[in-house]
């Protein structure tokens, strides 16, 4: 089983994670949130009220997890292609596997990846949400105090099943959009390359980019309902479950809700992807 795979996978994750947690935040903001009026207004709100140290948060958690996350969704990923198509990661671009091969390999990777997400994520978004300064003597303490207290709260709350909110929608946003991230990944590096050759650098990184793009365009309905499910239960059940909380959302707020955060999605996602993919690329060619 290539092993670096999986190391590659983290690595690459935690890289992209770091670069793309401020614009994480805003999102989670303004898909569970409805008192701010667009991106800057949210950026400028949370840099006035919890500094800059507002757009980290919830972060420890995900960089915690993105181990496991990361090099699971790259580990599964090739290791089922390799499976399928009987092809090496080396010969890769002489070999081209089939798309359908890619989509179903993909879809895997993200499909086994969300039971390892689910809880981390939870914890995520409700420390993202939380809105007090965090250094500011004298103001309002938080509900949680970091991601561990958060933890603890949510099992003590609302139990086991508590920490597995909105996990069930996470699984139906990863499988197919993740299918979709690598197809759009390997379409673009063929496109831009020569026959049989390596993918340059530059197009990696556009490729990754576009991927991380294509996939998020993509996730973001069932993203809005994921993190609506995950901030369900935290005063009063709003949702009996995923179609309720689709259906009242779209009574309440138009089609429109369902694209809330697409823009800063998309805006996160090239960076991130871009970054994500050339690390991969380079960690395997380099250990060869
Ligand atoms: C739910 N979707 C669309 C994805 N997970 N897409 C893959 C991107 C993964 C990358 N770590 C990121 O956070 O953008």
């Amino acid at each position: 089983m290539p092993a670096e795979e999986f190391v590659a996978g983290w690595v690459s994750g935690a890289l992209g994670l770091v670069l793309g947690h401020p614009f994480d935040t805003i999102k989670v903001r303004l898909q569970s949130q409805n008192k701010y009026r667009g991106i800057l207004d949210c950026a400028s709100q949370i840099y006035r009220h919890e500094s800059v140290l507002g757009f980290f948060k919830g972060m420890s958690f995900p960089i915690a997890s993105i181990a496991l996350v990361n090099s699971v969704l790259f580990g599964v990923y090739s290791n089922v292609l390799l499976v399928l198509t009987a092809t090496p990661y080396q010969e890769r671009w002489t070999h081209p596997a089939m798309y359908t091969d890619i989509f179903l390999a993909g879809c895997m990777g993200g499909f086994v990846q969300s039971y390892c997400l689910g809880p981390f994520d939870l914890i995520k978004v409700r420390l993202q949400n939380q809105t007090e300064p965090r250094l500011k003597p004298g103001s309002p303490q938080p509900r949680y105090r970091g991601p561990l207290h958060c933890m603890a709260s949510i099992l003590q709350k609302e139990g086991v099943q508590g920490l597995l909110r909105g996990s069930g929608t996470l699984m139906l946003r990863d499988t197919p959009t993740l299918g979709i991230y690598f197809v759009t990944y390997e379409w673009f590096c063929r496109y831009s390359t020569p026959k049989g050759q390596e993918p340059s650098s530059t197009t990696v990184l556009v490729a990754g980019g576009f991927a991380g793009i294509a996939s998020w365009v993509t996730a973001t309905p069932l993203d809005v309902i994921k993190c609506r499910m995950q901030m369900d239960g935290l005063k009063e059940r709003l949702y009996r479950g995923v179609v309720h909380c689709m259906a009242s959302s779209l009574r309440q707020e138009g089609p429109g809700v369902f694209f809330r955060g697409l823009t800063i999605n998309s805006a996160r996602a090239f960076p991130v992807n871009a970054v994500t993919f050339l690390s991969y690329e380079y960690l395997l060619r380099w250990w060869g």
